[in-house]
């Protein structure tokens, strides 16, 4: 379980094949802290640590996760949002947020207001009932505000602290994210799909 409020920027360092799965090593300063076995929010991808040498650490992706994330994309010197697990008896500063991306997206706008920054996205409209204005989103690891949501695009507003904090200080339009949609709304669409008219 992880809240969304991005700790470090990793950076990759190496990225293997084999067969199917890809074994990708990260430098970061919370490597000194992590242990085998931990999970950590890789742009919000919850991957496994399963090396660690020096202040480096090494994960290790299979295909579904291939498939469902951006993390093909990611090259040698790429920045990666880093969160470790959440503390069960912490703040929850963002929201919920299990590690399991649902799909991408991709960064059609970008526009600087007043030095904050809105981002929109572009999302597939089979989603459409999991996204609310004001709710919660998540998109790469990130825990965010949702603004204006229509069928297929949703907008979030970025802070100066959090543009720089987190890779959204290296978008650019056409870069595909990672978006998990808010646990709380999926419970409830499948209520609703379950019960309509019955209860
Ligand atoms: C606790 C936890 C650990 C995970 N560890 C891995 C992992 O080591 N490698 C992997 O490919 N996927 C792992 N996943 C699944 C991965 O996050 C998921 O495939 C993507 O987020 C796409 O939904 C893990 C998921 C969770 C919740
Ligand atoms: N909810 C919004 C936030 N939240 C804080 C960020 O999640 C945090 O700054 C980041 O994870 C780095 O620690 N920030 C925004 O800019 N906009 C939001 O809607």
């Amino acid at each position: 379980m992880f809240t969304g409020i991005i700790k470090e920027l990793g950076t990759v360092q190496k990225i293997e094949k084999e067969g199917t799965n890809v074994h990708i090593t990260i430098a970061a300063e919370m490597t000194k802290e992590l242990n085998i076995d931990e999970s950590v929010a890789h742009n919000g991808v919850c991957l496994t640590v399963v090396a660690i040498e020096g202040n480096t650490y090494t994960v290790t992706a299979i295909e579904e996760t291939l498939l469902k994330t951006n993390l093909g994309a990611w090259k040698v010197g790429t920045a990666v949002n880093l969160e470790r697990a959440m503390v069960y008896n912490a703040r929850l500063d963002g929201h919920i947020i299990q590690g399991h991306v649902d799909k991408t997206g991709t960064c059609v706008g970008i526009k600087e207001v007043d030095g904050s920054w809105y981002f929109t996205f572009e999302y597939e409209e089979t989603e459409e009932h999991l996204l609310v204005d004001k709710g919660s989103i998540c998109v790469n690891g990130t825990s965010l505000t949702v603004v204006d949501p229509t069928p297929n695009h949703f907008s979030v507003a970025i802070i100066p602290y959090t543009f720089e904090e987190t890779v959204f200080k290296h978008m650019k339009i056409g870069d595909a994210v990672n978006l998990e949609f808010d646990i709380l709304g999926k419970y409830i669409a499948k209520y609703a799909k379950l019960y309509a008219g019955k209860v």
